[in-house]
């Protein structure tokens, strides 16, 4: 991707975003919202998406729902349900030796996450949508394919609601995760745009951790080079070492006030702890931990 340029440092989110590969991917994410196609932004963990993804959803100008894909998010959830009983009881005890009483008995219908969001026409954020039952997304089939939400198994009158047209969804994803999990996901896949989010510069994520941990820029810079660097290890692309890694680490050395500085034992610590485990995920299963763990320190020695 293009690097920030020129002597202006980005400082804040807005300035990441700034950047021309986000500003132009931005641009085109909700030219193809507004047009009625959801967009769905996938790539390795920890690298922005979610982000992203709300920092456009927030441009839409209507309000914003983040939903968390996983097993067991069900069609209730999503929907609504009868969730149980209201009881009415009227006591009434004006002659006080006649009792009436008088119950009255209805279920209760509560408005799933969906429900709402769909009526009203809402931009969902549907996050790590991979990650759910396939019965679950079929919904969302059915959400951009026939523009309904069906209401299965409600017991409603109406067996489905309309999808406002100002209605629009961001799905998420890493890929690592949805290699054949689950078949349903291509018909979805096949429904929206798919655009892969590139790493930020280190620039851009020196800036992001500094903005989040408020430790210098120097530190900072030096924390973001690390975690790419044993990112380099890789063999695959698994890798979580990201982001998140760098802000983890910045995080604990600010607070504990550890020397940012290749040998310094309680850096040391610090970086092996976070990174060698995502090392692991994305390296040779030949190699052992003591061999991951030497590499982490040679690159951490450089700090
Ligand atoms: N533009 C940004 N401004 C500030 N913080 C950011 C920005 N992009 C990412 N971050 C931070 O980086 C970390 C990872 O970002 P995020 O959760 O968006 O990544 P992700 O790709 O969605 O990860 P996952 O796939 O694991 O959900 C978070 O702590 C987030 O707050």
């Amino acid at each position: 991707m293009t690097s920030l340029t020129g002597s202006i440092k980005p400082q804040s989110q807005q300035d990441v975003y700034n950047d021309p590969y986000f500003k132009s991917l931005i641009k085109r994410s909700l030219r193809y919202l507004s047009t009625g196609y959801p967009v769905h932004f996938t790539g390795p963990s920890g690298i922005g998406k979610t982000t992203l993804a709300l920092h456009i959803a927030k441009q839409r100008k209507r309000p914003v729902l983040l939903i968390n894909g996983n097993k067991d998010l069900s069609n209730e959830d999503l929907i609504g349900a009868y969730t149980g009983y209201r009881r009415k009881k009227l006591n009434d005890n004006f002659v006080r030796t006649v009792h009436k009483i008088e119950e009255n008995i209805s279920e209760e219908w509560v408005n799933g996450r969906l429900y709402e969001a769909v009526k009203e026409g809402y931009t969902v954020v549907y996050d790590e949508f991979t990650r759910s039952q396939p019965e679950t997304n079929n919904l969302f089939l059915s959400i951009l394919e026939e523009k309904i939400l069906p209401l299965y198994g409600t017991k409603r009158t109406e067996s489905f609601i309309d999808v406002h047209p100002d209605f629009s969804i961001i799905f998420t994803s890493n890929p690592a995760e949805y290699a054949g999990v689950y078949q349903s996901q291509d018909a979805l896949l096949d429904r929206m745009v798919t655009l892969p989010v590139e790493y930020m510069d280190e620039e851009a994520e020196t800036a992001i951790v500094m903005k989040k941990t408020k430790i210098s820029e120097k530190k900072a810079s030096a924390i973001v080079g690390f975690v790419n660097r044993v990112r380099g290890l890789c063999e695959n692309d698994v890798a979580s070492l990201s982001l998140r890694s760098s802000i983890m680490i910045a995080q604990v050395v600010e607070r504990y006030n550890i020397k940012v500085k290749g040998d310094n034992s309680e850096f040391q610590d610090v970086c092996t702890d976070i990174t060698l485990f995502p090392l692991q995920a994305c390296s040779d299963e030949t190699e052992s931990l003591e061999e991951l763990k030497e590499k982490i320190l040679v690159e951490c020695k450089e700090v």
